[in-house]
């Protein structure tokens, strides 16, 4: 059996990891854990995560249980992703990333630990945004420079990141299917007298409301007609599910940086 240690055990999806891990065939939880100032550390991670005792109980110390497992899945913030990318890269431990959110200097971090260590780093793990990509690779190719480009997003009140990690790789995905760089061709806000649309630009609108689990659309608009591609996630078990895939299949790698793209085959 391949063991789990789930970062950020006591958040909203650290509960359906704990789950997810009770469901994969091939994966048991080893290791669950939380902020030092939480108030859930001894607690049992399986009757947090309503599945029943585990006897795994929630720490806070990433270094106490590194000997007890084999892949670490971490959904928390990008400075706590971070440090224990750290402790993973000196371990030799595999590492599943969930957490979105990072600036570029930290990306480049990712990517250098990933010289040492096997990474799956995604901003959305579910088989229906990733499929979502290769849809919007297919579209932008076809549409091309005719069309006014918009990804619009919407979560839940509690996000702290935005646009979503999802919104950013669907408008890179598009960017580069098309030759443009997003770093240049994004637009994040509109207000006043803009002016008229310039073609070239991908906008990107973010709704933050209630209990929004996640929803992306990629609205390709011409004159006459408009296609939208649309994923609407509905429960977070859809993440945690990829995220668990994701971790047993890294198990055949010993060091490279991926995504999920790759543990679904579709690259
Ligand atoms: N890649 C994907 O498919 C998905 C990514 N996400 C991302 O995952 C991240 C977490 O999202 P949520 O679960 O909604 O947030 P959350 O705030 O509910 O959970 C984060 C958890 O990390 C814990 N934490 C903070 N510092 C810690 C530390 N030092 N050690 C251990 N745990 C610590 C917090 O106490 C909290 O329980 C976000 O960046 C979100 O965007 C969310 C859903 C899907
Ligand atoms: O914070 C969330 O909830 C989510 N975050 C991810 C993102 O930023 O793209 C993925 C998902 O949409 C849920």
């Amino acid at each position: 059996m391949i063991k789990i240690a789930i970062a950020g055990a006591a958040g909203r999806m650290g509960k359906n990891l704990i789950e997810a891990t009770q469901q994969h065939p091939e994966t048991i939880l080893a290791a669950a854990l939380e902020h030092p100032a939480s108030t859930l550390l001894g607690a049992d991670a399986g009757e947090l995560a309503g599945v029943g005792k585990l006897s795994v109980t929630i720490k806070s110390e990433l270094p106490q249980v590194l000997d007890q497992f084999d892949v670490l899945i971490d959904f928390t913030r990008p400075e706590v992703t971070l440090a224990n990318l750290a402790y993973c890269r000196q371990a030799k431990k595999r590492i599943v990333i969930g957490t979105t959110g990072f600036s570029a200097e930290q990306k480049a971090l990712i990517t250098e630990a990933a010289q040492d260590i096997a990474i799956v780093f995604a901003p959305n793990m579910s088989i229906g945004v990733n499929l979502s990509l290769k849809l919007l690779e297919m579209a932008a190719k076809v549409l091309g420079d005719s069309v006014d480009i918009e990804v619009i997003e919407a979560h839940h009140r509690h996000k702290i990141d935005a646009p979503s990690g999802t919104a950013l790789r669907m408008g890179e995905v598009v960017a580069q299917t098309l030759g443009r760089d997003l770093k240049t061709c994004a637009v994040y806000a509109r207000e006043g007298i803009t002016g008229e649309r310039d073609r070239q630009t991908i906008g990107f609108q973010t709704i933050r409301a209630g209990d929004i689990v996640g929803e992306h659309t990629v609205m390709f608009a011409d004159v006459g007609e408009r296609i939208e591609i649309t994923h609407k996630a509905s429960s977070r078990m859809t993440f945690a599910k990829g995220a668990v895939r994701a971790a047993a299949w890294l198990t055949q790698k010993e060091q490279g940086l991926f995504d999920m793209q790759d543990v679904l085959g579709f690259k």
